[in-house]
């Protein structure tokens, strides 16, 4: 084996930054602007590329913004995977969502008892875990079945689209409702306690007595709900439009919940499932697309086959690995690179870091990074460990407070701590594979309507920084083709562990 082969051969790390994206030099560039040598060395020093990780390339609506699920599921999966945004928007384009059997069979009891169909989601175009004009097609199913009783349960964004939108997208559900001649705004909550995905049920549960018992402020108008909130569109309170009377779910109502994304919904579903059990009521529900809850709920959209990927590549070869992340990335290198399957297959370990309290990204932007780095360079020190695989959440979690001076700050201490793990990689002998899962704080502002530019946390649809780091020295350098995806990462895993891409994998190794 010569001197190169041998540096790209044996264990090794794949390192996720989540939410490294590339984009030019800008002062609203946190990457940028931060003090980030070991970073900058990384791309200069080492064979490294610029990944697509949005749109058509990794399965998603060409033009939308990668995101943690579906940029996690191809870098495990090593193909693009046709996501639940794409699959619900090709339903709708083919008509066979409005026409789908289960919504028909629940839409025709509805409108034969009488009862009230609910309609619950998030309202933006953000496009990661929801789409607001999913809606016009509910509607108009609800209308073509007669269901006079429609009853929209909104929740409010101001993460994945601009702070301060709310209002737009309100107005455009109203829009929706008039085009189908049913449904009504009932209720307003924001995202913030609707979809937290951390466990605290104290949000949650505002939630759920809003929406099932029609508990919050009393409004005249969306407005009036919007002008009430001191902390933006993500954390509205939880209103009741008067206006809509008793919206509150009854026994043998409908419930159609149209995130696609389950994540951040699942938490709210499974409470509110719960709930009215405990109050003697049940109600018909569906989801648009499949969610991860505790009873299941049918689906109108089924997931993609994401089987095949890294986990059973490497399950196959007897390759032990370890999974790294604190707990809001936890499940992006477990359950999503493994493909949406929760078995733990016996050469996997997950290590999970948890904080102490509830975090606050912007007073302490290193979260519990330097736990996650000890974890990280212990592992990596272990000989029975192939293959390491980590994700500092920082750049990303921090990046969506939309706080440049803390994601400054984030993207600082993730540089500290990819110099510790890069020590701890070449005293061990290992390589290192780093690469973004989306873009995120290379852009934190966007032009709002009225042409100024606002503070922005979500994400982009730029390419990520993909870098692999020898084992040892490595003359001549090779140098990485410059038109790569996400879905090349796992065979390139597999090819530097010494293995050929699995057969379901359609990306090619980079070296
Ligand atoms: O926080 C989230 O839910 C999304 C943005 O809405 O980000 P990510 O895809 O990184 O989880
Ligand atoms: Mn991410
Ligand atoms: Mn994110």
């Amino acid at each position: 084996m010569s001197t190169s082969e041998a540096a790209f051969a044996g264990p090794g790390i794949l390192l996720v930054l989540d939410g490294w994206g590339h984009a030019p030099a800008a002062d609203d560039n946190a990457l940028a602007l931060a003090h980030t040598p070991v970073l900058d060395d990384l791309v200069t020093r080492f064979p490294s590329t610029l990944a697509d990780a949005s749109g058509e390339a990794v399965g998603l609506i060409a033009g939308t913004v990668g995101n943690s699920e579906i940029g996690h599921m191809v870098i495990g999966a090593g193909r693009p995977l046709p996501y639940d945004s794409l699959l619900v928007q090709q339903a709708i384009d083919d008509g066979t969502l409005r026409t789908h059997p289960l919504l028909s069979t629940v839409l025709t009891k509805t409108a034969a008892t009488g009862r009230a169909l609910h309609l619950i989601g998030l309202c933006s175009d953000g496009q990661i875990h929801a789409h607001v004009d999913h809606l016009g097609d509910l509607l108009a199913a609800a209308a073509a079945h007669q269901v006079s009783r429609v009853f929209i349960h909104a929740i409010t964004d101001g993460r994945d689209v601009a702070d301060g939108s709310s209002t737009v997208y309100l107005e455009r559900v109203a829009a929706l409702a008039q085009r189908a001649g049913t449904g009504q705004i009932a209720t307003v909550i924001g995202r913030g306690y609707a979809m937290d995905k951390a466990g605290n049920l104290d949000l949650t549960e505002q939630a759920v007595a809003l929406v099932a018992d029609g508990q919050g402020a009393a409004v005249s108008s969306v407005q009036q709900a919007v002008a009430a909130s001191e902390r933006g569109d993500e954390w509205m309170p939880a209103s009741v439009l008067t206006s809509a009377g008793q919206a509150a779910i009854a026994d043998g109502d409908a419930v159609v919940w149209f995130n696609f994304r389950s994540d951040r919904i699942q938490q709210f579903a499974d409470a509110l499932i719960e709930h009215l059990a405990a109050s003697g009521r049940s109600a018909d529900m569906l989801s648009l697309a499949q969610y991860d809850t505790r009873a299941a709920i049918p689906a109108l959209v089924e997931r993609a086959d994401a089987s095949g990927g890294l986990a059973d590549e490497l399950s196959a070869a007897g390759l032990r690995s370890v999974r790294i992340a604190e707990a809001e990335k936890f499940e992006h290198v477990t359950y999503y690179v493994n493909g949406r399957d929760a078995t733990v297959r016996s050469v996997e370990e997950h290590v999970r870091i948890t904080g102490e309290g509830k975090p606050d990204y912007i007073a302490r932007p290193q979260m519990n990074l330097d736990r996650v780095t000890a974890a990280v360079v212990e592992a990596i020190g272990r000989t029975d460990v192939d293959l390491v695989i980590a994700n500092l959440a920082n750049i990303d979690v921090v990046g969506h407070t939309g706080h440049l001076p803390a994601t400054v700050t984030a993207c600082e201490a993730t540089d500290a701590a990819v110099g510790q793990i890069l020590e701890a990689a070449r005293d061990s002998g290992r390589w290192l594979l780093a690469v973004g899962d989306h873009g995120n704080a290379e852009t934190m502002t966007k032009q709002a309507s009225d042409g100024t530019a606002r503070a922005y946390g979500g994400h982009t649809t730029h390419p990520v920084p993909l870098v692999i780091v020898p084992a040892g020295t490595a003359t001549p350098a090779p140098v990485l083709p410059k038109s790569v995806t996400l879905a090349d990462v796992a065979p390139t895993v597999l090819h530097l562990l010494g293995h050929k891409p699995g057969s379901a994998m359609t990306g090619r190794p980079l070296l």
